[in-house]
């Protein structure tokens, strides 16, 4: 088998990576990337062609570090990404839909997902890459961007805890209806990928099945700089 990005994401543990989805929520993607793909994309942040729309998170009281959103076409890693990781995720969301007692289904193939996105008027490509520097963070939040939104979202971190950069752990909570939230922490390796919820996940409750609110965010930066690729399924408006 070749060594493409298709056939490395094909080759992860997807029963294990689902049952993790499933028990706590979210699932890491060990070293998804190479070092030479993750320093394609870092390079690629400062070619202003590549974007649609730069974001100072400052100026929305987002957090403090500066995010770019690609436009179509999309870089072939990042296109790559995006379409092959939703077929695998595209049955989880609806096996949590019907959970939740969800009607609609997603379509197995990305197109016809986005197809869908269009029709809607969520038109904008929505994946993105992150630059934080020292005392940089990003505030606990969600990436809704329009009514139709899928229920998963990935990200990759570029660049490497500890060598280039110090803090800047990957942060998640859990909301359960009337209760308080649970956090938690995540660090990843240079060029691992997670997978976690964009708003809600299903926990098994006395009675059936209810949601609980995800947020994420990322701690503070205390040294260097860390670069983040987020893959979003669903266009925006
Ligand atoms: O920089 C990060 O790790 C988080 C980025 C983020 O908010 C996202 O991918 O949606
Ligand atoms: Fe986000």
């Amino acid at each position: 088998m070749s060594d493409t990005l298709a056939n490395r994401i094909d080759a992860q543990s997807w029963e294990q990576i689902v049952h993790e989805l499933d028990a706590q929520g979210y699932a890491t993607l060990p070293c998804l990337l190479k070092e030479e793909e993750c320093q394609e994309l870092i390079t690629g942040y400062s070619a202003d062609s590549l974007f649609r729309k730069t974001i100072q998170m400052e100026r929305y009281r987002f957090g403090s570090g500066e995010y770019r959103y690609y436009q179509a076409p999309l870089p072939p890693l990042v296109q790559q990404l995006r379409a092959s990781l939703y077929p695998r995720l595209a049955p989880v969301a609806n096996h949590w839909g019907q959970l939740l007692g969800h009607t609609a289904a997603f379509p197995a193939a990305l197109t016809d997902f986005l197809d869908h996105c269009h029709q809607h008027g969520q038109t904008r490509p929505t994946p993105l890459i992150l630059k934080y520097e020292a005392g940089g963070y990003n505030c606990l939040h969600q990436d809704m961007y329009g009514e139709l939104f899928f229920p998963f979202q990935v990200v990759f971190v570029l660049n490497q805890q500890e060598k280039d950069f110090s803090g800047g752990e990957f942060l998640l909570t859990e909301q359960r209806p009337r209760a308080q939230s649970r956090g938690h922490v995540i660090t990843l390796e240079q060029g691992a990928g997670l997978i976690f919820p964009t708003s809600y996940r299903p926990v098994a409750g006395t009675r059936g099945y209810y949601k609980t609110t995800m947020r994420h965010g990322v701690s503070t930066i205390t040294t260097g700089t860390r670069y983040s690729l987020g893959i979003i399924f669903h266009d925006a408006t």
